[in-house]
């Protein structure tokens, strides 16, 4: 089993018990009273090159990458450097995120929040608005067709924007076919955890008109985010070369410094 196999799997049996806990009926009685939050892709398009900047604290390919960990701290010290967004991990098992984390960064920084989690199930889409995200990450990888194209309706029902994650050639293509008007190309395969960043140098030339192509993972340096700009990407998404950083918020504008 892929470890993007694994993770999902676990993946099942948490959302399953957390509905026991808190029905999707008690999640969809607390939708209305839910204030409307900032436009994601809008954001990302608001400057020359977008910047989704993460907190995570550690990832199975990284290992353990920042401790100690102030999600708030981190979050404010990017939105003052000028990211565009904030993108958290959800996943506790493998990335050390949750609900927590999303709370913390939630109440600490106004820029839409994307909802960084590996959704199998409805329930989750209704958490992550209820929680106040702007965006929900959906990975084709670990979707059937039919997954992909209701999970991407669930979320603009409920006002909400999908970032669609491709790593191949055939999976850009179920994108696209699903129709969805924001991409994200993770340039790290979730199979094997080798990242290149030729990944989106390949793929950004399938991407439709008028859609916003966001390039993830491995993205360390400026020259990095010029080269990302040349080939069609509206905005990156980083984590971990910043986090590494002692101050992450810095580090983000250092990173968008040639753009
Ligand atoms: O830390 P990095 O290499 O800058 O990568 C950030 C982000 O792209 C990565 O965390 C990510 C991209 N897609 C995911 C799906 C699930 C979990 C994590 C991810």
């Amino acid at each position: 089993m892929s470890i993007l196999e694994q993770i999902c799997a676990d993946k099942r049996v948490e959302v399953a018990a957390r509905k026991e806990i808190q029905t999707l009926g008690d999640l969809q009685a607390r939708l209305p009273a839910i204030e409307k939050r900032p436009d994601f892709v809008k954001a990302l398009r608001a400057t020359p090159m977008g910047l989704i900047a993460e907190v995570k604290r550690r990832s199975p390919s990284a290992g353990l990458i920042r401790d100690p960990f102030d999600p708030a701290a981190i979050a404010q010290g990017y939105e003052a450097n000028g990211a565009s967004a904030v993108s958290c991990l959800m996943d506790h098992k493998y990335f050390g995120g949750g609900d927590d984390d999303f709370c913390a960064v939630r109440g600490a920084v106004g820029i839409p929040m994307l909802y960084k989690e590996f959704v199998v199930d409805s329930w989750q889409i209704a958490h992550a608005k209820t929680m106040g995200a702007s965006a929900v990450l959906l990975i084709v990888g670990a979707l059937t067709d039919k997954e992909l194209v209701s999970f991407i309706a669930e979320i603009k029902a409920l006002e909400l924007q999908p970032l669609v994650e491709v790593h191949d050639r055939e999976e850009m293509l179920r994108a696209i076919d699903a129709g969805t008007d924001c991409i994200g190309i993770n340039n790290r395969n979730l199979k094997t955890f080798v990242t290149t960043l030729d990944t989106t140098f390949e793929l950004a030339v399938m991407a439709p008109a008028g859609c916003t192509l966001v390039s993830e993972s491995g993205i360390k340096t400026p020259e990095d985010v010029v080269e990302l700009k040349l080939a069609g990407a509206h905005a990156i998404l980083v984590g971990e070369s910043l986090l590494r950083e002692p101050a992450p918020g810095e580090a983000a504008a250092h990173l968008l410094s040639l753009i």
